[in-house]
């Protein structure tokens, strides 16, 4: 059973009429509603609101690490399974804090840190700036990083993703080969995991029910991800496969980021209503 803390959700109302939801549980985002009375976020029905577990959708914060690309047996690290405190709040504004002492740290893991999650809203966008800061007085921190969204999307095959072209990509649905995005569009076809690196611009979601446009401040890699049938029957705490795309900010593809002792980092996602 879990407890308050893990299921405390907190509500932000936007000036224009729109909402966001926050859980405490990985500082998980759950819902962003725009002025529209669009729902912008997928979450699955059958997600896990419990002590230690990551919610299935929204966006979780991958930290310390992206999926296996760092120390750690822990795909996607611990962020995202850690209570966060909340620090500050205001009507349309958050910020959520995790620290060593408060997150449930995955083996191995003994370095000190201090990371912030701000959330805020503003005209058609959603704000979400991750800080983190080396609270080591002697060693340096090293991690790697996604803000995993899952935008919710009306019919899967109407699904169009542009920003990608001409850039490579790791293909993981093909044992990780290495591809150059050849389409303007990319498109949902089956399964689709692949890690596109160092893309220079906005990457904008088209569907039948609607659009975002998503631009990124120190998140050079972009994430595609839908699991499509097959691999989503092993997922128990997926719902609806075909609601949703990941479209992820990430550093992850290059070398790690790389803190001096004292030393802080900021990453931003900005998505915005098209
Ligand atoms: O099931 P998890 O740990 O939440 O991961 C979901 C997906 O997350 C994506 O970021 C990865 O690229 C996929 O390989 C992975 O399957």
């Amino acid at each position: 059973m879990a407890g308050e803390s893990e299921l405390r959700e907190v509500r932000l109302e936007g000036d224009d009429g729109s909402s966001a939801a926050i859980r405490t549980q990985g500082a998980t985002l759950t819902s962003w509603k725009t002025a529209d009375g669009q729902e912008r976020i997928f979450v699955s029905s059958t997600a896990k609101y419990e002590r230690g577990a990551a919610i299935r959708g929204g966006v979780p914060v991958c930290w310390p690490q992206f999926a296996m690309r760092g120390p750690l047996r822990q795909q996607h690290g611990f962020a995202r399974n850690s209570t966060w405190q909340v620090a500050r709040q205001d009507k349309a504004s958050v910020v959520l804090t995790l620290d060593e002492t408060t997150a449930k740290l995955a083996e191995g893991w003994s370095a000190p840190f201090a990371l912030e999650m701000e959330v805020s809203l503003g005209k058609d966008t959603l704000t979400q700036e991750l800080r983190v800061r080396n609270t080591d007085p002697t060693q340096s921190l090293s991690f790697t990083t996604a803000l995993h969204t899952y935008f919710t999307v009306s019919d899967l095959p109407s699904v169009e993703i542009s920003g990608l072209q001409g850039l490579q990509y790791d293909d993981n649905a093909r044992n990780g080969a290495i591809v150059t995005e050849q389409g303007d569009r990319v498109r949902i076809e089956g399964e689709v995991d692949r890690l596109y690196e160092a893309v220079p611009g906005a990457v904008e979601l088209r569907h039948a029910g609607g659009g975002v446009r998503l631009l990124r401040h120190a998140l050079p890699d972009v994430v595609v991800w839908n699991p499509a049938e097959d691999k989503a029957s092993r997922l128990a705490d997926l719902s609806d496969w075909r609601g949703f795309v990941c479209i992820e900010a990430a550093h992850a593809a290059g070398a790690p980021v790389e803190l001096a002792p004292g030393a802080s980092w900021v990453g931003r996602q900005e998505m915005s209503k098209l």
